[in-house]
């Protein structure tokens, strides 16, 4: 199962990594602490130490999910933080700290279709979070700046992202999206900056630059 706990694959050192992605021309980076999001530990201080040594802005997200998380995320010095499960599982909490931190919390959807509908996933993708719609409308009225949209069914499979369901959260929400999840190819970064007239801001890419699938410099000037 994408995203199950033990699936993942290693790719050395996160600090290496960044500096190289920062190094060949990111203006983001993208950190997940996969422990924390599945419960099973922390790499705070890891990350804490990652993002003070990048220059470039950094979007922190995994176990932030109360208020001595969210500080400690905040007070690494990255630009914005991506909340999952609190956004689901405490909704009081996280509309309130949406309001409080405007451009520095984000949240991020992350979607199952079913035969239910637009189920969102929580604590590692392992529970069920709710219906998308009812959380988006619930997160916009709370005046949540900006949304990380993963189909969990395409994160890691490099088979390319879902954009119709980008194009159906874009036309839901005034609110900026970022894409996240499937991107495989130079060709679907094109395909999803079609996409910004709806709202699209921006797509976090993982594997495929692990891969080697094409390199950083390629993917930013095809979209540049
Ligand atoms: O990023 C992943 O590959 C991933 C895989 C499985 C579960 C979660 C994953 N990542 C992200 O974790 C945060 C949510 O963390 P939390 O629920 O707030 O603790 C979210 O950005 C997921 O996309």
């Amino acid at each position: 199962m994408q995203g199950a706990a033990g699936s993942e694959t290693s790719y050395g050192d996160p600090l290496e990594a960044a500096l190289a992605w920062q190094r060949a021309g990111a203006e983001w980076v993208h950190l997940v602490d996969l422990d924390a999001a599945f419960g099973r530990g922390s790499n705070r201080e890891l990350l804490a130490e990652v993002t003070g040594k990048l220059d470039v802005k950094v979007e922190l997200s995994g176990g932030i999910r109360d208020d001595a998380s969210l500080e400690a995320a905040l007070a690494t010095g990255c630009a914005r933080v991506n909340l999952g499960t609190a956004a689901l599982e405490n909704p009081q909490w996280a509309d309130r700290v949406v309001a409080e931190y405007g451009e520095r919390v984000a949240v991020g959807l992350d979607v199952r279709i079913t035969e239910q509908g637009h189920r969102l996933a929580a604590r590692g993708w392992t529970k069920d979070g709710g219906d998308l719609w009812e959380v988006l409308a619930r997160l916009d009225a709370a005046g949540c700046r900006r949304y990380v949209v993963t189909d969990v069914s395409k994160d890691g499979t490099l088979q390319g992202p879902n954009t119709e369901l980008l194009r159906a959260v874009c036309d839901r929400t005034e609110a900026p999206v970022i894409a996240s999840g499937g991107v495989s190819s130079v060709d679907d970064l094109v395909e999803l900056s079609k996409l910004a007239p709806l709202g699209l801001e921006g797509s976090i890419v993982g594997k495929a630059l692990y891969a080697q699938n094409f390199t950083l410099e390629e993917a930013l000037a095809a979209v540049s």
